[in-house]
């Protein structure tokens, strides 16, 4: 039987169909992410470079919510990640806010070349807080680092406000150019992993100059030197 901490509370896993997907879709966590921000941030391009390791230039508008899981092996754990990628529209806000309930992670994205969708920020953050739970997870990710000639949001100003509304970290990817994506899943799945009581080991990935961890993350911190603690840098 399978566990996993959601709301605060542990849950079992329904029943399995057959011993076959029991070893298919095996699993020691099941955490639950949800990925929000403004509409044309990419949101999806994260999800799909995440998933398939691919970027596809021309998305459609996401309608609703769509849905994605990938297992990652944590320190020989295998971490399942349900990644609930949201529509940015604001035509899609009554049904995407049913989602955040049972999220364990929350990435709020942003886009480092249009400063309007920085400044929705703090609006995709109280969101996170109004529908999320208590424990809710929420690391600020500002996308499409590749367009250095048009960035609009310094990188210290991402970590001024994850920092002031107590996020674990501000990091900044590229979907396009595979720039932190993997770092800023395997960055979450740690915390939670952290959060359930797996001890964390290797921190070296994640001390980059794109990458700045909150001091309110007391799992990672607990367990990282402070020489290792990464500082809030620009490129
Ligand atoms: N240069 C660059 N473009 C990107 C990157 N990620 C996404 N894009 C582009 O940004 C546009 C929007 O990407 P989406 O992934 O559809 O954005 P979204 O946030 O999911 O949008 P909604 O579904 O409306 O919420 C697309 O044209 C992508 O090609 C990136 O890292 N760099």
């Amino acid at each position: 039987m399978q566990w996993c901490k959601w709301a605060g509370s542990w849950r079992s896993h329904l029943p399995r169909q057959s011993v076959e997907s029991e070893v298919e879709d095996s699993f020691d966590f099941l955490f639950k992410i949800i990925l929000v921000g403004d509409s044309d941030v990419g949101k999806t391009c994260m999800v799909q470079r995440f998933k398939s390791g691919i970027f596809i230039e021309k998305q459609q508008n996401t309608i609703g919510v769509d849905f994605t899981v990938r297992t990652m092996d944590i320190d020989g754990k295998k971490v399942k990640m349900q990644v609930w990628d949201t529509a940015g529209q604001e035509r899609f806000r009554t049904i995407t806010q049913s989602y955040y309930r049972s999220a364990h992670g929350a990435m709020v994205a942003y886009d480092i070349s249009r400063r309007s969708t920085f400044e929705s920020v703090p609006h995709w953050i109280r969101e996170v807080e109004q529908y999320g739970a208590a424990s809710v997870v929420v690391v600020l990710v500002g996308n499409k680092s590749d367009l250095h000639a048009q960035r609009q949001v310094l990188f210290e100003d991402a970590c001024t406000l994850a920092e002031k509304n107590s996020l674990l970290a501000a990091l900044e990817t590229s979907a396009k150019e595979a720039q932190n994506i993997e770092a800023a899943f395997t960055l979450m799945a740690r915390e939670l992993l952290a959060r359930n009581g797996m001890a964390i080991t290797d921190q070296n990935s994640l001390c980059s100059p794109q990458f700045m961890l909150s001091d309110s993350s007391h799992p990672i911190q607990a367990s990282v030197s402070d020489d290792k603690k990464c500082g809030c840098q620009t490129t």
